[in-house]
């Protein structure tokens, strides 16, 4: 696969606090990486410096082999397209401007529209199931529609890689796998935080697993919800289901105190393969 996008020893401290330690990764084109970790690994803070809105982070990071710091804004903006939750109060706007401001990257300031970029827009919407709402106020849809709002916008602003910060939070079950479906159905290069890590099972090809501002482990799915690993990371007991459900293993977490009440022999069994994985 083509490499997109470079990581290479980047760290970022804020008042001498280490936030982000000498992370090293690179981004294929196509791959869908979750970024996992508990709160306050530095998830967030990977994706600022990535869409360079923090200036002063140490390391190298390029696009297609050229520095990040040498792209001007709008190229930028061509490349990445940024989707959060609670968007802030400039989506007091209605869907169709929202999915709009997609174009701003390739437009000059106070340029019409043409009937490519209507006929864009509203194919994005469609893309995204919202076909019908372009007259609403984003502001008064649902969390999972105002995500496929952005997502639409994304898809308008034709970007390369989309970047995802805890796409899934606040939306219930439905809407979660909704969202991802979608997402994965793109066909594009994804970057997300995600807390949920039997979804980011699900969806994403590789995880990064970030701990105190330290990448743990970059590797596929199998390879890093090992439960040993994660109760490491999480600090609580981790049993993983290899049944491969849909494809992918499951993990699940446990208070340490009622770990042997739950399921003693199943978690038994994956302790003992644990600690015969750590003798051989
Ligand atoms: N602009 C900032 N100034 C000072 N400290 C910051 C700033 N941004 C993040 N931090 C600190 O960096 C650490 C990592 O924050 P970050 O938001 O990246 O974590 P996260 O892994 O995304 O957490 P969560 O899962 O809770 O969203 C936290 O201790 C946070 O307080």
């Amino acid at each position: 696969m083509t490499k997109l996008l470079s990581v290479e020893a980047v760290s970022w401290s804020v008042d001498q606090q280490v936030i982000l330690n000498n992370i090293s990764f690179d981004v294929s084109r196509g791959d869908i990486i979750g970024i996992i970790g508990p709160n306050g690994a530095g998830k967030t803070s990977l994706l600022k410096c990535l869409l360079n809105q923090y200036k002063n982070w140490q390391g190298s990071i390029k696009l297609k082999n050229k520095a990040l710091t040498q792209y001007k804004p709008h190229e930028l903006a061509q490349t990445f397209a940024l989707v959060v939750q609670n968007a802030p109060p400039i989506f007091d706007l209605k869907v169709y401007d929202v999915v709009r401001m997609g174009l701003l990257p390739y437009k000059a300031l106070f340029a019409r529209d043409n009937d490519a970029d209507k006929k864009n827009i509203m194919l994005a919407l469609a893309k995204v199931g919202l076909a019908s709402s372009e007259a609403k106020y984003f502001n008064t849809l649902s969390g999972g529609e105002q995500q496929r709002v952005l997502i639409a916008k994304a898809l308008v602003q034709k970007a390369k890689i989309l970047v995802l910060d805890e796409p899934t939070n606040h939306l219930d079950i439905f809407y979660q796998h909704q969202i991802l479906q979608l997402v994965k159905a793109l066909n594009i290069t994804v970057i997300m935080t995600i807390h949920d890590l039997n979804l980011a099972a699900h969806y994403c090809n590789r995880l990064l697993l970030l701990d105190k501002g330290n990448l743990v482990c970059d590797n596929s799915v199998d390879q890093v919800l090992k439960p040993e690993l994660l109760t490491n990371v999480f600090g609580l007991p981790c049993y993983r289901d290899d049944a491969k459900h849909c494809g992918v293993p499951r993990v699940y977490f446990y208070p340490a105190s009622d770990v042997s009440t739950v399921i003693p022999s199943a978690l038994n069994s994956a302790l003992s393969n644990n600690r015969q994985g750590e003798s051989s």
